[in-house]
């Protein structure tokens, strides 16, 4: 069954159990999950089967960066894994999206969406300006998904307010990933660059990531339930 949803769940958690407590008060009919970097530093590729066998399509958030083979054989296992997406930086350069794209290919019947990642959403002008780039979040976020692009990924991810811009610079298939979604009301927490969902997907966002405003609410699946309702899905 495929997920209307655009909803991806981040399952940020330091125990698999408590991942796993977390995916069954969810429904695979109303999200998507997303494995990070905590979770699986934790659990390991376990964690994959055991949330594939609950019905999740699994988005593998591990923001791999390194030579091109290193990250091109990293997007390969987790391409046999089973993963929905994987993600890289978009700043390990050409090269290293390139290979990563070609491996892909090279594997029958896959069909994981190859991602990269442009600007954090928890950084803004001045945590780039001490990184040495002298550009706008929005103009550095627009160079990297042109390269991202051109080096056959199959979208980015990004802040839901560069998704009008990149939409329409990028076209409308190119997939935009955008976490840093905060309800109305809910706390900013470390992000920088927000929206709020029914304001990412006006922008064009495809996917909405969203993390603790579902899984450190008191009722999850009603806020997952709400926010599906307010974009008139599901
Ligand atoms: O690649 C990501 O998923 C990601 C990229 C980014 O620029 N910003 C960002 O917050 N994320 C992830 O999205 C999730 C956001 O979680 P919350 O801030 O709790 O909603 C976290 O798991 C982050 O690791």
């Amino acid at each position: 069954m495929t997920c209307q949803s655009p909803i991806v769940v981040a399952l940020d958690f330091p125990t698999p159990a408590q991942a796993i407590d977390m995916a069954k008060r969810l429904d695979p009919a109303l999200c998507r999950v997303k494995v990070g970097k905590e979770l699986f530093t934790k659990a390991g590729p376990a964690i994959l089967d055991e949330l594939h066998a609950l019905g999740f399509d699994i988005f593998l958030d591990l923001k791999f960066h390194d030579i091109p083979n290193t990250v091109a054989n990293a997007v390969s296992v987790a391409a046999k894994a089973g993963v929905w997406m994987v993600n890289v930086h978009a700043s390990g350069g050409r090269r290293m999206m390139e290979a990563s794209a070609n491996a892909l290919a090279n594997i029958q019947d896959h069909n994981t969406l190859l991602i990269a990642v442009t600007v954090l959403t928890s950084m803004d002008q001045t945590d780039l300006q001490e990184i040495g780039i002298d550009l706008s979040p929005r103009d550095h976020v627009l160079r990297l998904a042109n390269l991202a692009k051109s080096s056959g990924m199959d979208g980015v991810v990004c802040s839901a307010q560069e998704s009008q811009m990149l939409s329409s610079e990028l076209g409308k298939d190119f997939v935009l990933v955008t976490p840093g979604i905060r309800p109305i009301g809910s706390d900013q927490g470390d992000q920088k660059r927000i929206l709020t969902p029914a304001e990412a997907m006006v922008q064009g966002s495809h996917y909405l990531v969203m993390g603790r405003p579902i899984t450190q609410a008191a009722d999850p699946i009603a806020v997952l339930m709400q926010t599906n309702k307010d974009l008139g899905v599901a």
